[in-house]
């Protein structure tokens, strides 16, 4: 286990602001994930966390008109500076989004390819990776005996521990997750949530979740958005338990507390 006391963070957001066209999504955002930690970002809609998610992998580089600034420190290297190789933070920061999104390939081929993709080529090697991201996600058992059949076949569930294991099997410093159980059955979800609890102390993980309950029973630390003159921003960030306890911003108190209305 990592001991967050003494490292470096592994992720730091500084000063992220994200613009689309005359919009700001999100302003001046700071934030910081020790090494195999788990941070939750919560907040009514709009508030920019999806935002946030986007401009650490770089996603924001696809929208037509979106504009970046800040700083985005993955063990200290700023993956906004223009040198920064794309296809190298995609493998670096991997993420899952809130509707299953499987290929439409084999259910082996959906580990296999993104392995190819990003250089692994040898067959032992790359059989190996698939097992284990399988493994890691519970799914082995469950598919082992049927790689070949499509991962769109798969229950709901199984297709979003498809896609966590297409992202664990490129060993990911930073795993985003953007609402990962909320198309989700309340079992599938229970499911998804336990293989999250796993992930914690060997990745490190920003998640966006509505649901408040699930962040409190993940995070260890919690940072609480809000839209304020119309733009995203971080109201206060801290040790879960910390956030939900103590009065230290009253609008992320009450927010978290569920007495705003
Ligand atoms: N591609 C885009 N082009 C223009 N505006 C966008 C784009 N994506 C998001 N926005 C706007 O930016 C703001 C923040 O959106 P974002 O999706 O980051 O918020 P969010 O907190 O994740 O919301 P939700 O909880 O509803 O998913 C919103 O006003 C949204 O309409």
């Amino acid at each position: 286990m990592i001991n967050s006391e003494t490292s470096p963070p592994a992720l730091s957001i500084q000063s992220l602001s994200v613009r689309y066209a005359n919009h700001t999504a999100l302003q001046d955002a700071s934030l910081e994930v020790a090494s195999g930690e788990l941070m939750a970002v919560v907040g009514p809609s709009g508030c920019g966390k999806s935002s946030m998610l986007s401009a650490v992998n770089r996603m924001t580089d696809l929208i037509p008109g979106a504009r970046v600034s800040g700083s985005v420190l993955i063990d200290d290297k700023d993956v906004l500076a223009g040198k920064m190789d794309v296809q190298q933070l995609r493998r670096q920061v991997g993420m899952v989004f809130q509707q299953p999104n499987p290929f439409p390939l084999s259910i082996a081929e959906n580990i296999l390819f993104a392995l190819r993709e990003h250089g692994v080529r040898n067959k032992a090697d790359l059989e190996q990776r698939m097992e284990q991201a399988l493994t890691a996600t519970g799914l082995w058992d469950e598919v082992k005996d049927r790689l070949q059949m499509p991962a769109l076949g798969l229950s709901g569930g199984q297709q979003q521990r498809l896609c966590f294991a297409r992202a664990l099997a490129l060993q990911p410093r930073v795993l985003l997750l953007d609402e990962p159980c909320s198309a989700l059955d309340p079992i599938a979800s229970a499911t998804v949530e336990r293989l999250i609890a796993s992930l914690k102390g060997r990745y490190t993980l920003l998640m966006v979740t509505h649901n408040l309950a699930q962040a409190r029973r993940l995070a260890d630390h919690l940072s609480v958005c809000w839209v304020r003159d119309g733009c995203g921003c971080v109201l206060d960030s801290g040790p879960t338990l910390d956030l939900f306890e103590n009065e230290r911003h009253p609008l992320a108190y009450q927010y978290l507390n569920g007495v705003l209305c």
